[in-house]
């Protein structure tokens, strides 16, 4: 049985003349990881903030558990930012001591430590940790009141690859716990690997929801098949109405079995073949006609 932990309802933020959220409604689910995806300007953070009770809504309501926002919800809920100060000349121990001072209720150093793995540079001042070290110490600072809801405001903007696929273990070890996770973004790789539910928004508005697979599915059936060029006749490519883009000829099939087939009895060489299914970003690309990061 699912519980439903945060209803939002017609949510509308009007800045002058600026429609940053225009009537959005969705349910976030407990234990659920709920990613809210879109491009620069989407409407994400001012979403997320309505959410978290730090700014009001122009109109429409969030509600946790059936209850309007209460003074209180602070305690139950953790916020990671996008841009938190954290304070100079403090190691990573001290700022955890910090704002342990702030919460009645609150995990320990020993179980934020192992959670967000700071065990190695826990005596490193603030201002020496590098990206990934910074964000997970924010991680924990937002996990400190061992809150049951987590907002994660795109946390992994700005990490590298391997520093964002560390992020991940620990984003799914905070799942683990049951905890509700609200994460913005947008990487869609990162929503596809972490989320059970998303909503993509562009320009103020919901332009579709639901799992990432089902999502796939519903738009795609679909198969990318890549070769390169040098490979394939330019005869068959004609023939078939192949899509060559740069050095590489690129195959639409729902049929990758019969199509591998063909490729072998024209006797195309399939060395550096490349098979490739759709993703969140190509799903972004065919709802709106402009991709995630132009
Ligand atoms: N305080 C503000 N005053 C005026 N306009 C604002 C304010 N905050 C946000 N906006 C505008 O509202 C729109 C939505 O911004 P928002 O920050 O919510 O988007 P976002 O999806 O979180 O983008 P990003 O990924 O860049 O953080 C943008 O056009 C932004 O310029």
């Amino acid at each position: 049985m699912t519980t439903t932990v945060i209803e939002v309802k017609e949510l509308t933020k009007i800045y002058n003349d600026v429609n940053a959220v225009d009537g959005i409604d969705f349910t976030i689910e407990k234990g659920q990881c709920f990613g809210l995806l879109g491009p620069n300007g989407a409407g994400k953070t001012t979403t997320i903030e309505i959410m978290e009770g730090i700014i009001q809504p122009s109109s429409g309501f969030v509600e946790y558990y059936g209850k309007p926002i209460h003074a209180d919800i602070s305690q139950q809920i953790g916020i990671q930012f996008q841009n938190t100060a954290l304070q100079d000349f403090l190691t990573v121990k001290e700022t955890l001591d910090l704002f342990t001072a702030f919460y009645q209720h609150t995990l320990s150093h020993e179980q934020l430590i192992e959670l967000c793995d700071l065990g190695d540079f826990l005596d490193r001042d603030n201002r020496l940790l590098s990206g990934g070290q910074r964000q997970r110490l924010l991680l924990a600072l937002a996990l400190i009141n061992d809150p049951e809801i987590v907002f994660l405001d795109e946390p992994t903007t700005g990490l590298d690859p391997q520093a964002r696929r560390n992020f991940w273990k620990l984003i799914k070890n905070i799942k683990a716990r049951n905890k509700t996770v609200v994460l913005t973004t947008h990487y869609m790789d990162e929503a596809e690997q972490l989320c059970d539910e998303v909503v993509i928004m562009d320009k103020g508005k919901i332009i579709e929801s639901g799992t990432p697979h089902h999502l796939l599915d519903k738009h795609f059936s679909d198969v990318f098949i890549y070769l390169p060029l040098v490979q394939v006749k330019a005869d068959l490519i004609e023939k078939h109405q192949w899509q060559v883009i740069g050095e590489r000829v690129e195959i639409t099939t729902t049929q990758v079995e019969s199509t591998l087939a063909l490729l072998m009895q024209e006797q195309v060489s399939l060395e550096g073949l490349h098979v490739k299914s759709a993703n969140l970003d190509d799903l972004f690309l065919k709802l709106t006609g402009h991709s995630l990061r132009e």
